[in-house]
């Protein structure tokens, strides 16, 4: 992770030098620990802070939100000529509105477990219909959303709807399966109102293929009955060239493929108006970030909003987000980093990795319930595992970036149709795949980090159903396990008190060099 930001977003508008007064309240901001919790423990002092919005708010002020609909908002030259005395008590009765609002907010806020921190974060969604009272949303997206059977905003979309909604920036955290793909498409919907005649203007990019392949197909479910034009941008795609020539609403993309199309100038970026970086932290991985870099400078309109999702945000992610996003409100969804709460997570010590074979099978002798994700550390292990278990009476499968596109897409539409009861998976498909249902997640091989874990069990217990999780350890696991035991604990699962003493360890990436996996010799095999 390079924590330097002027390598990432060099060459973009908005620099931490040309906003330090935001960075700088931002950052106070945070330093002061200015959360719902104090508004509603200390109100006298939030009072005091809630004063200050009102200046800045003249400016922005839009009828669409009842808070900023208040007169207080108001230029004094729309409104009617008042007696002094007639004004100020107008005044100060707009601004017991607003503290009063706020307050609702805060309670609001604390009942889903909403915690923000920025400046003027607009008040949250309480039900969908409020997209039509409060922003003028089209009825097609109220259509979709209960066509798709989506009924209540989940936490996250209560907030960060309204914050994209009125032209803010944001990075947000959320759990796993908790809705964020629906947080920043339908905004975005809203927002780009009429399609594109000429032009890319929104871009969202995810980490891989099968992700970008997936939100397209999510963007397409919520724009039925609009003509938008959403792109996934595909290998053949960005080699024809075609694209410059499209008009283009939202193009989907890895990092790899859009920077690639831009910097062979078969792709012009400047005129984008939003840009998502999903799974944000994934993104900014060293193995990506060049790229993410590349994407992020050629969005060069200066008025692009831009957002930033993920289930986990380290520190450095948002240190970096942070020097570059202006006036960005940062949203957090229950406790920061943390694994879902709908799922049953167990640890399960197999000794050896000779002893993993076993306890897997074990496992699936005792109750098989599928589907069932199986992760392990990389390809030759995905492979070996598989021919392990393919003439075992179960129908397996597997999932790794040694396959064909056409392949892993078989792979994945098998395990969705429910053709495949147990997909053996890389980490490639850890990050936000919605398989509908997963009723245990296997984790063979120890995650590589919490952060790994946190987003392969999170493959189960989506949209608030159930799931489980089962985490196999060897002895070299132990000097790692309390990480993961402290997730676990967070999330208010069941830890021995053994792993809680454990002495605190840094956690480096953990992958080991694992034995040979398979039960036959060497040369038996093919
Ligand atoms: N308001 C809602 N009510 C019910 N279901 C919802 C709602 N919003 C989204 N969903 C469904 O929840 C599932 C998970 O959503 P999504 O994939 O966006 O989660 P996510 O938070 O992005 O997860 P991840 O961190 O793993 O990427 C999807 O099947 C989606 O259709």
């Amino acid at each position: 992770m390079d924590k330097d930001p002027s390598f990432l977003f060099s060459g973009i508008t908005f620099n931490r030098k040309k906003f330090s007064s935001d960075f700088a309240r931002f950052k106070e901001k945070k330093e002061t620990n200015d959360s719902e919790e104090t508004l509603l423990e200390n109100k006298a002092p939030e009072v005091e802070a809630a004063a200050k919005p009102v200046k800045k708010r003249k400016r922005k002020a839009s009828v669409a939100d009842p808070v900023e609909g208040f007169s207080v908002f108001k230029s004094s030259k729309t409104e009617p000529v008042l007696e002094e005395n007639e004004e100020s008590e107008n005044a100060s009765q707009g601004k017991k509105e607003l503290y009063r609002q706020m307050e609702r907010d805060a309670i609001f806020r604390k009942q889903h477990n909403i915690h923000t921190s920025g400046n003027n974060i607009p008040t949250p969604l309480h039900d969908f219909s409020e997209l039509r009272s409060r922003y003028k949303c089209k009825p097609y997206i109220l259509r979709n959303l209960a066509e798709l059977g989506i009924k209540e905003p989940t936490p996250i979309q209560m907030q960060a709807i309204p914050i994209l909604l009125s032209g803010r920036e944001c990075f947000a955290c959320a759990p796993t399966g908790s809705g964020k793909t629906l947080a920043f498409v339908c905004p975005m919907l809203m927002k780009l109102k009429h399609a594109s005649k000429d032009g890319v203007r929104a871009v969202i990019l995810c980490p891989t293929r099968e992700l970008a392949s997936q939100t397209a197909r999510e963007c397409k479910k919520l724009a039925k009955g609009k003509k938008f034009y959403i792109k996934l941008m595909t290998k053949q795609l960005a080699n024809t060239g075609e694209f410059s020539k499209l008009p283009c609403d939202i193009l989907i993309s890895t990092p790899l493929r859009l920077k690639s199309a831009v910097s062979k100038r078969k792709l012009d970026l400047t005129r984008v108006e939003y840009l998502v970086l999903d799974e944000s932290d994934k993104l900014f991985d060293l193995g990506l970030l060049k790229q993410v870099d590349a994407v992020v400078k050629a969005c060069s309109n200066p008025s692009i909003i831009r957002s930033l999702f993920s289930a986990t945000l380290p520190d450095t992610v948002e240190e970096l987000a942070r020097t570059i996003m202006h006036d960005a409100v940062r949203v957090i969804i229950g406790r920061k980093n943390s694994a879902s709460e709908s799922i049953k997570q167990k640890l399960v010590f197999v000794g050896s990795e000779e002893g993993k074979l076993m306890a897997l099978r074990q496992t699936f002798e005792k109750s098989l319930n599928p589907p069932v994700l199986v992760f392990v550390q990389n390809k030759e292990r995905a492979k070996d595992l598989y021919k392990e278990l393919r003439f075992d009476d179960i129908r397996v499968d597997v999932i790794h970036s040694d396959l064909l596109q056409v392949e892993r897409e078989n792979a994945i539409d098998n395990f969705r149709a429910g053709k495949t009861w147990v997909l053996i998976a890389t980490d490639v498909i850890a990050r936000g795949m919605d398989f509908k249902g997963v009723n245990c997640v296997v984790n063979y091989d120890f995650p590589d980090s919490p952060s790994a874990y946190i987003h392969r069990i999170g493959r189960s217990g989506r949209a608030g159903r159930s799931g489980e999780a089962v985490t196999f350890y060897t002895e070299a696991d132990v000097r790692y396990i309390k990480n993961i035991a402290n997730v676990m604990k967070a999330s208010g699962c069941e830890v021995p008190e053994w792993i809680l003493s454990l002495p605190k360890r840094k956690w480096r990436k953990h992958r080991p060099k694992r034995e040979f996996l398979s039960t036959k010799p060497h040369d038996e095999e093919e």
